[in-house]
């Protein structure tokens, strides 16, 4: 029986796969997923510091002329106090001295030999940052499960960590069955054709921070499938194509069942990508998609982004959309969940101009897919969909205006 969307996605997380751990140092944790809870050692700033080039001084001494004799920079060890009629030449960064209210930014002074006139009025505070406004010693500043991007390594660089515990990459590994499919560095005859969907999920496990394995193409027989299976299950997930209907030459589930599949699920309610199945044989988990490349690249997004996700011990682990309008409206069969390739721009998701299971370019023009519920059967120009983004660098070809109005 087929299983809905939502249900195959719930089974999936649902399952808790084994986690690994390693150290490693922060140069190279980028896109990984932390394994440890990460608390302030340091205040940031460090200690009470001036925001601007100018003079540390008291806020009586407003529109007086003053002496200031020292000259702080950022550094500094030495520690100097300031009192009545006295001011400190101060750097931006450089730690004020005892007793400073205020920052005086050089521009607003007047200078005379060791002698500044100071303007009127001062407000207490101005120009200095305080010691912790911006973290507190014991702050929580990364959770376990965060993915870390380059501004996270900023937080873990400005308390001095050198190495971070984060859990394993995923190890995945890929193979696709078809007696017909040549790798591209093969020769291809006339009744071939190229093995697509196993460079195009090695790159997109890739592309999600997965170790990946390919372990080569099998011919449609039952041995060549067993043969590929042994050799990928030391990974955490294998994921094949094609195979998985029901013609003379799909061995596919039949060789999963050699080695105590457990299924999650068999077949989903969906088009395209029906035959989708997702089970377990030991602690390796099992993606069989099928062999059309539209509808094996559309599943691998629903169903392997998310398998990916719950092996790399992610915090965020559900898919997430964003509110489009349809740019044109658009008619479909209803009595089936539907999976449409396209295009969105900002704002308007155009859907692709040609898609079929069996093709690759949607995809390639697509940067994301919408899912039509089975009771639709039409989208109206302008209505709201959900988009499921499949890349998400976020670029334009021509120019767009950056800029926010108050105006809607
Ligand atoms: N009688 C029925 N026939 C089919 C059904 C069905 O329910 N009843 N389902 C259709 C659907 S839906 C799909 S999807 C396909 C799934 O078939 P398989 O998973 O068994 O895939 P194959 O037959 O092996 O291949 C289908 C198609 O894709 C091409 N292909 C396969 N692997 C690759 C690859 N790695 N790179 C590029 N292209 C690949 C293959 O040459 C075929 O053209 O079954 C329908 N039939
Ligand atoms: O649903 Mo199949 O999965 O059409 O391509």
């Amino acid at each position: 029986m087929p299983v809905t969307v939502e249900e195959a996605l719930a089974r999936i997380h649902a399952h808790r796969p084994k986690l690994r751990r390693e150290f490693i140092p922060i140069e190279e944790a980028i896109g990984r997923v932390l394994a440890q809870d990460v608390t302030a050692r340091y205040n940031l700033p460090p200690f009470d510091n001036s925001a601007m080039d100018g003079y540390a001084v008291i806020c009586s001494d407003a529109g007086k002329r003053v002496l200031a004799e020292h000259t702080i920079f950022a550094g500094d060890r030495e520690q100097i106090r300031i009192a009545e009629g006295q001011a400190a030449r101060i750097m931006t960064g450089a730690r004020i001295p005892e007793g400073t209210e205020c920052i005086v930014p050089i521009e607003e002074v007047t200078v005379e030999g060791e002698h500044v006139t100071l303007p009127s009025p001062l407000r207490a505070g101005q120009h200095i940052r305080l010691c912790g406004e911006d973290i507190q010693t014991d702050d929580t500043l990364l959770t376990t499960g965060d993915t870390l991007s380059a501004y996270h390594i900023t937080l873990l660089a400005s308390q001095g960590i050198t190495h971070v515990c984060v859990y394993h990459r995923p190890r995945v590994a890929i193979f696709a069955s078809g007696s017909e499919l040549k790798m591209h560095h093969e020769q291809v005859a006339p009744y071939q054709l190229y093995n697509t969907n196993s460079p195009t999920f090695a790159a997109r496990a890739a592309e999600l921070e997965c170790d990946v394995h390919f372990v080569g193409t099998a011919a449609d027989t039952l041995d060549a499938l067993l043969e590929h299976i042994d050799s990928a299950l030391q990974s955490d997930l294998i994921i094949t194509s094609g195979g998985v209907s029901v013609g003379d030459a799909d061995y596919t589930k039949e060789a999963f069942t050699h080695f105590s599949f457990i299924p999650l699920f068999e077949k989903v309610d969906l088009k395209p990508g029906k035959p989708t199945t997702v089970g377990t044989i030991g602690d390796t988990l099992v993606l069989n998609l099928p062999g059309n490349p539209m509808a094996a690249a559309l599943c691998f997004e629903l169903f392997g982004q998310a398998l990916i996700a719950s092996l790399s011990g992610t915090n965020a682990p559900f898919h997430n959309s964003i509110t489009a309008r349809m740019k044109h409206a658009y008619n479909v069969r209803p009595g089936r969940r539907t999976l449409l390739p396209g295009y969105y721009d900002g704002n308007h998701f155009t859907v692709c101009e040609k898609f079929a299971p069996g093709m690759i370019t949607p995809l390639a023009l697509s940067n994301g897919f919408i899912m039509l519920d089975e009771a639709c059967s039409a989208v109206a120009q302008e209505a709201e969909v959900r988009f499921i983004p499949t890349r998400f660098v976020w670029r334009s070809g021509s120019a767009v205006s950056l800029v926010s109005t108050s105006e809607a």
